[in-house]
């Protein structure tokens, strides 16, 4: 087996690393992928991202939001988790075969002190009760990963508001995640690995799980510059692209309504592939101009805040809404609504 930790700490560029590895390195021998990554939430490949995350919560936290290729539920990780990823030839019997890919960390926690670890449920795994790894996998053209995390002292408290959804008027398909009570590793973990730093918990699963007592003796898999190239386009076409993240969405309907002091107003929208498809607007505003104007002006425009401030740019304000002020529409149509 070969094995590289990654040199970067952006989720996004780790995603496009293990892509690329995977559609590109030769797997006549597997690699053992470790990285760790500043915080950030990865939700799954066919899950709708409003309904998952809370969206004013992670962009006041400065937290990374990206969707992997991988199915399964939302996650956050920061620097106190470390992933682990098999990336390997899919031989035909590992799809969905978790245990064959969780069983390697298992030994390694249990050598490590953790002796509770284990496998519970299709993909997590736990310890006393409690999960502290989440697993998916994706499989393409005959070659796939299987990829995890550890957490080993994530700020949990961090999970909790970032992935808690604000109660909404949210109707959509799509995988929803699996909450549970979670645990760190670390106060499970012997006295001599409770203190470790995450690179350095990371060094000793890759040891325990490679079989050598020094990682300068492991078969390393060096990033060429022109893999680097090759990580780049892929982060720069899905970890780091907003038609990625939000196109992806599966389509959903929702309300977004508020009172002003010069009348309430409600948008009723559908969005699909990430863009309005269609919009009702309803109110008590009083304007000279037909809303319609507005509807059509908003429809087909990408549901993000910038595309829809450009939009209301283009509109005179006043005209169709009274004295509801843009910046207050814009705000409404494009804010996740607090609980
Ligand atoms: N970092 C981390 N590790 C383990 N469990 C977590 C984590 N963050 C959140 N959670 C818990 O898991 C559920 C979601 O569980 P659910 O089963 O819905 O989803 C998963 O587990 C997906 C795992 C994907 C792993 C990839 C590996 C490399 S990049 S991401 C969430 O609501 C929390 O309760």
């Amino acid at each position: 087996m070969r094995y590289l930790a990654s040199p970067s700490l952006d989720i996004r560029q780790n995603l496009a690393i293990e892509t690329y590895l995977m559609e590109h390195a030769d797997l006549t021998e597997p690699i053992l992928y470790f990285y760790v990554n500043s915080p950030c939430i990865i939700v799954g490949r066919y899950q709708n991202v409003l309904a998952e995350i809370n969206q004013q919560y992670v962009k006041d936290h400065h937290i990374i939001l990206t969707r992997r290729t991988s199915g399964g539920g939302a996650v956050y990780d920061d620097l106190g988790n470390v992933s682990f990823s098999f990336i390997t030839k899919d031989d035909g019997d590992a799809v969905g075969n978790f245990k064959r890919f969780t069983d390697p960390v298992i030994k390694a926690l249990h050598q490590m002190g953790a002796t509770g670890a284990a496998m519970t449920g299709r993909n997590d795994l736990t310890i006393d009760g409690k999960k502290f790894s989440g697993n998916a996998m994706h499989v393409e053209n005959g070659r796939m990963f299987s990829h995890g995390t550890l957490m080993y002292d994530v700020d949990q408290t961090q999970i909790e508001h970032a992935l808690q959804v604000p109660a909404d008027k949210l109707a959509t398909k799509g995988i929803k995640s699996v909450r549970s009570r979670v645990t760190n590793l670390k106060p499970y973990c012997a006295p001599e690995f409770q203190n470790l730093t995450i690179e350095e918990f990371r060094d000793t699963l890759a040891k325990e799980i490679l079989g050598v007592s020094d990682l300068t003796q492991a078969h390393h898999y060096q990033l060429t510059a022109e893999d680097q190239a090759g990580v780049k386009a892929l982060a720069d076409q899905y970890f780091n692209n907003w038609d990625w993240i939000y196109g992806n969405d599966p389509a959903y309907s929702l309300t977004r309504r508020r009172h002003f002091p010069a009348g309430t107003v409600e948008f009723d929208l559908d969005v699909d592939g990430g863009k309005i498809k269609a919009i009702q607007i309803h109110g008590d505003f009083f304007g000279q101009l037909p809303i319609e104007d507005v509807t059509a002006k908003l429809t087909g425009v990408t549901y993000s805040p910038a595309a829809i401030q450009a939009a209301f740019d283009q509109l005179d304000v006043p005209s169709y809404f009274g004295k509801i002020p843009a910046a207050d529409l814009v705000d409404l149509l494009s804010k996740q609504p607090q609980a």
